[in-house]
């Protein structure tokens, strides 16, 4: 099997929060996965799990506290200002809100024209035009409908559509695609998911797809990360997990997708924010405040992560793993 494109090797990140510091957060807590070449990747998880934190790091907007991400082999903090460049060449985002990639007093055009003069200044203009019409039209767009138009004019998915195009301008390795459809409506999120699909088969792009819900991420992904609290609970085949969930956390998160049948109840999950700080202050498995199993070796021992079957990983004692 071929080398992964990128390699997530024992990242943490720890923010310092409260008066001067005086107190931390293990954003990322010893993550490690790899992404291959054409593979998209759910990373789900709850508000506040680390998932864009990950996504900030490997995007190099934010440096690690410590581990580090290879990407084809090249550790991307050692990366200087010219192969920085190159590297945003072949490893592209797209954020959750659209309206706020786009400057409103300036033509849709503009965000096109910013990735020539960036990173193919020598492009003339006709060719720019073709190049820019072409990966409209791959996204499902009328050149002619976009083009000398502002951003007010568009939907948030037709911006969102536009933002892919430039993104696959540069015919990038990876998108990091964070939270990109949480905004939209439910039919054009399918939409904006099958065009991500559309662009893996086509282009062969990996992408990373960060999102808080399970159903996008069982919809578009061969591989599901789950996080909680800065760590990976479960990882591996999407349909093992969906199939077969192990952590109580996957089980809980799969048995919390609303079903139409069921109408809603308050049954007090509201938890204090004390109680939220401390989780990170456990020596062992951080869901164990919230597991019904949890026994007192949970509290105190961290679990390792296991491979329960074949590409299907898990950190939970009750998997065993010492
Ligand atoms: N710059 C920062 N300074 C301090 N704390 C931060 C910072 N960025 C993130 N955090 C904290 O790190 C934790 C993880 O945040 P992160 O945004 O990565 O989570 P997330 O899973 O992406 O959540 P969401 O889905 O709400 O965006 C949270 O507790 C958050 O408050």
């Amino acid at each position: 099997m071929s080398d992964p494109l990128v390699k997530v090797e024992h990242l943490t990140r720890i923010f310092k929060s409260g008066l001067i510091g005086g107190f931390q957060i293990k954003a990322v807590d010893d993550v490690s996965f790899n992404i291959r070449e054409g593979e998209i990747i759910s990373l789900v998880g709850e508000s506040g799990s680390g998932k864009t934190t990950i996504g900030r790091i490997i995007l190099r907007l934010l440096p690690p506290t410590s581990g580090r991400i290879l990407f084809k082999g090249e550790d991307i903090m050692k990366f200087d200002k010219k192969r920085l460049k190159s590297y945003y060449k072949q490893v592209q985002a797209v954020f959750q809100d659209p309206f706020a990639s786009f400057n409103p007093v300036y033509p849709i055009d503009r965000v096109f024209d910013m990735v020539f003069d960036s990173f193919f200044p020598e492009t003339g203009r006709g060719e720019r035009d073709e190049l820019i019409a072409k990966s409209l039209e791959d996204v499902g767009l009328n050149p002619d409908e976009v083009l000398g138009k502002y951003p007010h004019q568009f939907s948030g998915g037709q911006l969102q559509r536009i933002l892919i195009a430039r993104a696959l301008l540069v015919e990038p390795s990876l998108l990091v695609a964070d939270e990109a459809v949480s905004m939209l409506d439910a039919s054009t999120r399918i939409d904006i998911l099958n065009l991500l699909g559309e662009v893996r088969d086509r282009l062969g792009t990996s992408v990373l797809f960060v999102t808080h819900d399970l159903a996008l991420g069982y919809y578009i992904s061969d591989t599901t990360l789950i996080m909680y609290r800065g760590r990976l609970v479960e990882f591996g085949d999407t349909e093992k997990i969906f199939k077969n969930p192990l952590h109580p956390y996957t089980k809980m998160l799969l048995e919390s997708v609303p079903d139409l049948n069921v109408k809603w109840e308050f049954k007090g999950e509201i938890r204090p924010e004390e109680e939220e700080r401390a989780v990170y202050e456990i020596a062992g498995c951080n869901y164990a405040p919230r597991c019904p199993f949890a026994t007192e070796k949970c509290w105190k021992v961290r679990p390792k992560v296991i491979e329960f079957e074949k590409n299907h990983w898990v950190a939970c004692h009750l998997y065993g793993g010492e």
